[in-house]
């Protein structure tokens, strides 16, 4: 049985007060949700704030990045120990702003999933398809790459405590949503590559779709077999729309 989880992933966004805005709205209408975990990810800097206002409430927070090295002279870095220091839970890795801006490949990002387990943060390692890989038909290579790379490095055991995203790149923040097939069929082919490994692991490996995901196409695309929850972008910037998607995610499966 896999926990749902509703991610915000709220890019390079937010001032102190839109932050507080935020997390007060989110406070506020969380009641409801059982099933479902809930978790945020803002930019560095509001962590301490994210921090203060959520502790002791069920939602969960985390980064958006953090450095392979552990400490030392890395100027601009942010360690897995300092996400821990701040109480994170979650860390985001591999997202395709980062492997397309910031030329994160297959191995920093796999280095990056393994440092942030050792430091008992829980990686949400982002994979999937630009529009160019789908058309040419490689979408299922493009994502096989993305975990192999983490399965060499680790072991197909850091799946056992890591959570994947499929977000295909052609759906991130352009409101075309990929259609609850597609999306389910990435996901099962995410889970049967690790399933070649460990078929227990496998079963227990969330698995969130992120790309356009919002109130209103949220229950189809988490109705899936295959999709156990949400990592969100835009949507998770408005405390009504995010709470939105946490309720569609809030129902027994
Ligand atoms: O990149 C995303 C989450 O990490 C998805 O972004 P959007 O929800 O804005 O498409």
């Amino acid at each position: 049985m896999r926990q749902p989880l509703v991610a915000g992933n709220w890019k390079m966004n937010g001032t102190r007060t839109a932050v507080a805005d935020l997390i007060g709205g989110i406070k506020a209408g969380l009641g409801g949700v059982e099933s479902a975990e809930v978790a945020v990810c803002p930019p560095f800097p509001y962590l301490a704030m994210v921090e203060d206002a959520l502790q002791g409430t069920p939602i969960a927070w985390g980064a958006q990045n953090l450095c392979t090295e552990v400490s030392g002279a890395f100027t601009g870095e942010v360690s897995a120990a300092m996400l821990r220091d701040f109480g994170c839970r979650y860390v985001i890795v591999g997202h395709s702003e980062r492997r397309q801006y910031y030329g994160e490949d297959n191995q920093i990002v796999a280095r990056k999933e393994a440092v942030a387990r050792q430091h008992h943060l829980v990686p949400i390692l982002c994979v999937g398809e630009t529009l160019a890989q789908r058309e040419a038909g490689i979408t299922e290579e493009v994502v096989a790459d993305q975990l192999d790379a983490v399965i060499e490095l680790s072991g197909v055991a850091a799946f056992a405590s890591t959570v994947v995203a499929y977000e295909p790149v052609w759906a991130i923040g352009t409101g075309l949503t990929a259609t609850p097939d597609q999306a389910q069929a990435v996901h099962a082919f995410i889970r049967g590559r690790i399933a070649e490994k460990d078929a227990a692991i496998a079963a227990g490996v969330r698995i969130l779709y992120g790309g356009s995901m919002k109130p209103d196409n949220a229950a189809e695309l988490l109705a899936q077999v295959d999709i156990d929850g949400g990592l969100i972008g835009g949507a998770s910037l408005k405390a009504a729309d995010f709470l939105g998607i946490c309720a569609a995610a809030n129902v027994p499966r």
